[in-house]
């Protein structure tokens, strides 16, 4: 299954605020057992998987891969609150991470603790969207929150003190973070190891991480500041969505196999002597004239070819109908592949060539399933 935009939060007070702007919210479970919701950002607006990872930065970067890898999305969005790390950073304001810095990365030596900075900076389009929607302030009628564009740092421990060791820390080595949550660099090495995919971490500011964190949950900051970072990521989703949806379609379309570990199985049969490689290889390589097959190659190429055919359904270039009727087929080819008579192999060609009838709007199945059919003429 594909979607515009992933949206993971932590706390269930984050879930909520963005579970409010989901058009018809249907459960969507993953086999692992994660439970994620699809919808709607508006009757209008971008598709969208919300999901809840809990808190900290190692959650946040497993369920991002398995939400990357089951939805494809075109972005991941982090939605939820945090501390403020500057006097000027208000309750409920709005912080849109320019970058990530993972700050517990150090090396503790005898003179002490050294820094070693990790940092994740939001793609050049995203960031680009986000500064534009902040300036516009499309994104809520006034009077709306003011909304800040600068560094975030994400830790390992719920920060709420402007004197401890590990604050001292964070304001000597990452000065310039305006705010401070334990989730955004999960996120961003997940998006970072998926061929770059953009993140955007949005939160709002519900207290200032300073020893008053108690008192400002209490007096409701956490669900007001979350409706408040929900609200600016429904805007920038939709944005994202119109802006940088059809590039990145497009760009997928010309290459299917770019984004979420993909692979392409290379097939030269016949009088080919050579083909053409993209990324990891999978599946036999068959090269030369003359050299026959059996039903054991065709049996793996078709196993490969059912992998494609899921994920052409699962990124929307193969409708359901056409989906389910080539599965069907599959299941007939796969029962004929023993059967050695002429006859039989002429049901097997008619049934491959059934297939390609139903795939044929996508160009990278059509030219796999021909290369299948002229391994099955070819066979011994
Ligand atoms: N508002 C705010 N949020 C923070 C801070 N540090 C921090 O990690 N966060 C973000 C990221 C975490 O997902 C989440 C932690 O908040 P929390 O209220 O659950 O923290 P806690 O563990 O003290 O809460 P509790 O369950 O003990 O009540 O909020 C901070 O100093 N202030």
């Amino acid at each position: 299954m594909s979607t515009d935009v992933v949206i993971l939060t932590a706390l269930n007070v984050e879930y909520e605020a963005v579970h409010e702007k989901l058009d018809d919210p249907r459960v969507h479970w993953h086999p692992a057992g994660t439970r994620f919701e699809t919808g709607r950002l508006g009757p209008d607006g971008c598709r969208v998987v919300l999901g809840l990872v809990g808190k900290g930065n190692h959650p946040a970067a497993v369920l991002a891969e398995r939400a990357i890898t089951e939805f494809s999305p075109l972005a991941v969005l982090f939605v939820g609150v945090a501390g403020a790390l500057w006097p000027g950073i208000e309750l409920g304001d709005v912080v849109v991470a320019s970058q990530v810095y993972a700050y517990h990365g150090g090396t503790s030596e005898d003179d002490g603790m050294k820094a070693r900075p990790k940092a994740w900076e939001i793609s050049h389009q995203a960031g680009q969207l986000a500064q534009h929607l902040i300036r516009s302030g499309g994104w809520a009628p006034e009077p709306r929150p003011k909304v800040h564009f600068g560094p975030i740092a994400a830790g390992e421990v719920v920060q709420d003190s402007r004197i401890s060791g590990q604050a001292r820390w964070v304001r000597e080595h990452y000065n310039d973070a305006l705010a401070i949550e334990m989730e955004a660099a999960g996120v961003a090495q997940a998006g970072h190891l998926n061929r770059a995919l953009p993140i955007v971490v949005i939160r709002g500011i519900s207290d200032r991480a300073d020893g008053t964190k108690v008192r400002s949950d209490g007096a409701n900051w956490q669900s007001r500041a979350s409706a408040h970072a929900a609200a600016f990521a429904a805007a920038l989703a939709n944005d994202l969505v119109k802006e940088c949806g059809d590039s990145q379609r497009q760009t997928r379309e010309r290459n299917p196999h770019m984004g979420t570990g993909t692979s392409f199985t290379n097939l030269a049969t016949g009088n080919a002597r050579v083909g053409a490689q993209y990324g990891q290889v999978i599946g036999n390589v068959t090269m030369g004239g003359g050299v026959s097959s059996g039903p054991a190659d065709v049996a793996a190429e078709l196993a490969t070819f059912r992998d494609l055919l899921k994920r052409a359904h699962r990124d929307g270039r193969l409708d359901d109908d056409s989906y389910t009727a080539a599965s069907e087929e599959l299941d007939t080819v796969t029962g004929r592949l023993d059967d050695p008579t002429p006859a039989g192999r002429g049901r097997l060609l008619v049934t491959l060539k059934k297939v390609r009838g139903l795939v044929g709007d996508s160009a990278d199945l059509a030219t796999q399933l021909a290369a299948i059919i002229s391994l099955v003429k070819d066979m011994s």
